[in-house]
């Protein structure tokens, strides 16, 4: 047997986003977002899925509360609904709003939860995509008064901050691959969409600096770890386009104050470009404090002409897989925390990181063994980061209970909690009880 001790501030958690838990989409002033358009639209999401009512958490946050508080967690990573607080994206504000985030976090607080705030996780104002959305600059400007909104209402309480949640998800997935909201399918598009979130984060963190608040701010990227297939150069050379537009993309203008050159060349030569105006490298590379990663899983890959915008195919080696289909193997984890030390010795939470696992309740238990045995696996993989001299700070679970998995909806469940999306009850799984005992002992022991 083994056992795992973690430092004695590390922080545990777990991690969830308005759209995918709130519902209540015509309450309390909200206004409408890129994803309740994307959800309506027939075809977009699994079998007509939408958030208009998701776990209900806007009325059941302080049952979910209580759910973390007997799960013993310091920390609880959540997003805030854009269009809760300014309805129409930069308009006026909502008090409705603000009255609703102060009592989730109130409530967290009186838990003893540090909240942990994500200001953008998708839901773009509606009113803001109307006019081009994150194509447009003014967009820009509407998220850094929505950031100041946040900061001046909540700096006293919240003292954990992410700009921007998977910025590839934000401009690839959504603007290129055409998967998520608003749906776009062009490279220059996602370009420019990648490029304007960047100047966002930047103005903002400046912003964060300049009004001299307490607290940490940072990003929050998903990144991918691929390995060649083979050892020819053109499969290496696949494998780090994959790996550099979910990481260097994002991070080399943030911690270099500039795009990475062969990714660069790469989109240049399919005829696209970042839109850079002058002044925007310097505002993007703002010191940050903090690099919040979620890591789902690796691939392995090779070169492709016909393999998307990338021409990089991934290989399926027929290692076990989730219920969504992506291989399980932890050690993709431990190597990309070490890519990613290429930007210095940064403090780095694990803000995302789980399993897709769809088993329901039998006699009022879920036995989700696998997901047990997939977060027992990436924890050590993280604790073996540490002790090479990472500096992992804290690890949250995706996610707290299941929720609308985006253009999976409900089919797909990340939650060490049960929901019953008819009832809405939820029953806390094996893999809850597991994660409990490892958050109170601040260990973990492997056989
Ligand atoms: C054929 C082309 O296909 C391109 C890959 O398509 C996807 C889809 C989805 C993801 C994805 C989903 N998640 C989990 C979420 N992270 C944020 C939180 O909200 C979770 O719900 N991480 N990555 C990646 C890639």
């Amino acid at each position: 047997m083994t056992i795992f001790q973690f430092p004695k501030d590390f922080m545990w958690g777990t991690a969830t986003a308005a759209y995918q838990i709130e519902g209540a989409y015509q309450e309390g002033g909200r206004g409408l977002s890129i994803w309740d358009t994307f959800a309506h639209t027939p075809g977009k999401v699994f079998d007509g899925h939408n958030g208009n009512i998701a776990c209900d958490s806007y009325h059941r946050y302080e049952e979910d509360i209580l759910l973390m508080k007997e799960l013993g967690i310091q920390t609880y990573r959540f997003s805030v609904a854009w269009s809760r607080i300014i309805p129409d994206g930069d308009g006026e504000v909502n008090q409705e709003g603000i009255d609703f985030y102060h009592r989730l976090v109130d409530c967290l607080l009186d838990a003893g939860i540090v909240p942990f705030c994500t200001l953008y996780h998708w839901d773009l104002p509606q009113t803001l995509q109307d006019d081009g959305g994150w194509e447009n600059r003014r967009t820009i400007d509407a998220f850094v008064k929505y950031a100041e909104v946040m900061f001046r209402e909540f700096s006293g309480k919240i003292k954990f901050w992410l700009t921007f949640n998977e910025p590839w998800c934000i401009a690839f997935l959504s603007n290129l691959e055409g998967k998520h909201a608003p749906g776009n399918q062009d490279l220059q598009i996602a370009l420019n969409v990648g490029h304007h979130l960047l100047v966002a984060h930047g103005h903002s963190v400046k912003l964060f600096r300049d009004m001299q608040l307490e607290g940490q701010i940072g990003i929050a990227p998903n990144v991918a770890w691929a390995v060649p297939y083979s050892k020819s150069p053109e499969d290496r050379a696949a494998c780090d386009r994959n790996i550099e537009v979910y990481a260097d993309w994002f991070l080399d203008p943030i911690y270099k104050c500039s795009y990475p050159d062969s990714l660069y060349e790469w989109f240049l030569q399919a005829g696209a470009q970042p839109p850079v105006q002058d002044g925007d490298m310097e505002i993007i590379a703002q010191p940050i404090d903090l690099l919040g990663i979620n890591y789902y899983h690796p691939s392995v890959n090779r070169y492709h002409p016909e393999a998307g915008y990338l021409q990089s195919e991934e290989v399926d080696m027929g290692l076990f897989k989730t219920d969504i289909g992506w291989p399980i193997d932890a050690t993709g984890l431990y190597d990309v925390l070490h890519y990613l030390q290429k930007y210095g010795n940064v403090d780095i939470y694990i803000t995302e990181n789980g399993a897709c696992v769809n088993d329901g309740p039998v006699d009022g238990m879920v036995n989700d063994t696998l997901r047990t045995q997939y977060l027992q696996q990436h924890i050590a993989q993280v604790h073996r980061a540490i002790n090479d001299g990472i500096q992992l700070k804290g690890y949250m679970a995706w996610s707290l209970m299941d929720n609308f998995e985006w253009a999976e909806g409900y089919k797909m469940r990340f939650g060490l909690i049960h929901v019953d999306f008819r009832t809405l009850e939820r029953t806390p799984k094996e893999s809850y009880y597991w994660y409990q005992n490892v958050v109170r002992n601040n260990w973990m022991e492997t056989r």
